[in-house]
């Protein structure tokens, strides 16, 4: 449904984090983006979020076309969440508030400057609640535990009622027990709704059991791709080859 078609990416200055490659990411399927650093994980989330613009080829959504439009453009960011490492919470808001921010690509100016309507209220509140946190609606965001927070981030982007989740190494900052119940949360929610995910991360045994595909990227390019039971010692250390973190096959 989304995909790249021998797109690239070269930074100013010169820098190729991307070399012109091509691949689709199918309906309702999680994917891993697995990598070590600077292979180029976070650029292909780039472009499928139309952060950067591809140096050549193109990224193009099926029923949308290519990117390149803006009115393109434009209908895929309004149906495509993100989910950042840094969660982006507002501290001093309320929790609601943050997820209600989720909300804003779907309001008119109008809405913008009038009290949220019940509606989106209680469609941030049932969105809380998929992450267990609805009891905690009116606390400050800057009151919870990071993982939390983290899972806070999830609701906002269901908030945007998305059909495409784009995550760039959303537990980097978690502890293993919050990472787990955050990938786990995560998980639940994008095979109850059919949603497509493509998730960054670095840690090898989480990738293996939350992902349906894992694509593995190193010095921009994909190395292998597969089903996490296709990922054996030889396929990581072609992801990863003499780079691979003692930590990579350990879930932390
Ligand atoms: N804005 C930028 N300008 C110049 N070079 C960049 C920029 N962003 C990334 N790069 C370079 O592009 C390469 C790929 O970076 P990218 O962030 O895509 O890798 P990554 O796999 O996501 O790494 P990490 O896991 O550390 O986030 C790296 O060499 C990086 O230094």
């Amino acid at each position: 449904m989304l995909g790249l078609q021998q797109a690239s990416v070269t930074y100013p200055g010169g820098r190729t984090a991307l070399t012109p490659t091509d691949i689709q990411f199918a309906e309702g399927q999680i994917t891993v983006l697995l990598g070590p650093s600077g292979a180029g994980k976070s650029s292909i989330l780039r472009l499928l979020n139309g952060l950067v613009p591809p140096s050549q080829g193109a990224v193009v959504r099926k029923g949308i076309g290519s990117l390149e439009q803006p009115l393109a453009m434009r209908a895929h960011r309004l149906s495509t969440a993100m989910i950042f490492q840094q969660h982006h919470l507002i501290g001093r808001l309320t929790v609601l508030d943050n997820v209600l921010l989720g909300r804003l690509g779907a309001w008119s100016w109008l809405q913008t400057i009038l009290p949220p309507s019940r509606r989106d209220r209680l469609l941030s509140i049932a969105a809380l609640d998929r992450v267990g946190l609805a009891a905690r609606a009116l606390d400050r965001a800057d009151g919870l535990s990071g993982g939390e927070q983290q899972r806070v981030g999830i609701a906002r982007a269901m908030a945007q009622r998305p059909s495409i989740i784009l995550a760039d190494e959303p537990i980097a900052s978690l502890d293993p027990a919050s990472a787990e119940r955050m990938l786990g949360d995560l998980r639940r929610i994008c095979c109850d709704d059919g949603l497509t995910a493509i998730v960054s991360l670095h840690q090898v045994e989480f990738a293996r059991r939350f992902a349906d595909r894992i694509v593995g990227v190193r010095h921009g390019g994909i190395v292998f791709d597969g089903p996490p039971a296709a990922l054996d010692d030889h396929a990581v250390d072609q992801i990863y080859g003499v780079e691979r973190p003692a930590g990579a096959l350990a879930a932390e």
